[in-house]
C-alpha cells in the first residue's frame, strides 16, 4: 500500500493566520528531570495547518465538528491541479459530468510556509456550486482558507454553507501526482468546536 502523507508538519512557530492563536507545544514532564514520563502541553488555533473546518466556524446554525460524519473524510477523492487560477473559476470543471465525492485542489502552495502566505488562490462560489451539482461533499485546499485574507463577507465559506459541502484547508500536495485516490482525513475527537488540525493522506489505489 503507497500512502502519501499530505499533512503540514506542525513545528513551533507554525504561521497561523493573520492575529491568530500560535501553535505551541510546551515541554511538561521529562525523564531527564528525573520525571517518569515526557509528556507536553498543546496549544493552537483550531485553525492551524492541515485542518477542518466544522460548518459552525462560518455559521452560527452550522453543526459543529462532531456532529460532521466521519465518512465524510474517508473514501474516493480526486486530486486536481488548478495553479495559475485565483480565484478557482467553475470552468476548471468543464468537460466532468460526474466527480467522486471528495474533491482536492492544489493551488500551488508550497510543502512548507515560513511566513503565513497572505497571497493565496480563493475558490470563487460558482465554484463551489458546481463541484456540488457534480456530486462532491468535501473539498480540499492548500490554500490556508477558501476566502481571501482580507474577505470580510466570506463569500467562499458561504458556498459551502448553501450547497452543505465541508472544506478542508492547508493541505500539503506538493509530493502527489493529480489522479483519483483514497482520502482519509481524520479530525481529533474534540466536543463542540469550529475545526480542529487533522492528518490527512492519500492512499493510491
Ligand atoms: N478562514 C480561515 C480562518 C479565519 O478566517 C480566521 C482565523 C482566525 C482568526 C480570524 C480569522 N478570520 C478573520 O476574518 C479558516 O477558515 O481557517
Ligand atoms: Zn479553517
Ligand atoms: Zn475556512
Amino acid at each position: 500500500m503507497v500512502i502519501h502523507d499530505i499533512s503540514r508538519l506542525l513545528t513551533p512557530g507554525h504561521p497561523n493566520w493573520p492575529g491568530d492563536a500560535p501553535f505551541t507545544v510546551t515541554p511538561a514532564a521529562r525523564i531527564a528531570q528525573g520525571d517518569t514520563v515526557n509528556t507536553g502541553v498543546l496549544s493552537t488555533s483550531t485553525h492551524t495547518g492541515t485542518h477542518v473546518d466544522a460548518p459552525w466556524h462560518y455559521a452560527d446554525a452550522g453543526i459543529k465538528l462532531d456532529e460532521v460524519p466521519l465518512e465524510l473524510y474517508i473514501g474516493p477523492c480526486l486530486v486536481l491541479d488548478v495553479r495559475g487560477y485565483s480565484p478557482v473559476p467553475p470552468e476548471v470543471l468543464d468537460g466532468l459530468d460526474s466527480l467522486p465525492e471528495r474533491l482536492l485542489l492544489y493551488t500551488g502552495q508550497p510543502a512548507h510556509w515560513a511566513t503565513f502566505p497572505e497571497d493565496f488562490a480563493a475558490l470563487s462560489p460558482a465554484f463551489v456550486h458546481r463541484a456540488a451539482e457534480l456530486g462532491v461533499r468535501l473539498i480540499g485546499t492548500d490554500a490556508p482558507s477558501v476566502d481571501p485574507l482580507t474577505s470580510k463577507t466570506l463569500d467562499g465559506h458561504r458556498a459551502f454553507w448553501e450547497s452543505g459541502l465541508y472544506i478542508v484547508e492547508g493541505l500539503k500536495l506538493t509530493d502527489v501526482t493529480p489522479g483519483t485516490y483514497q482520502l482519509v482525513c481524520l479530525p481529533l475527537p474534540l466536543a463542540g468546536v469550529d475545526g480542529t488540525p487533522a492528518r490527512a493522506v492519500l492512499i493510491e489505489q
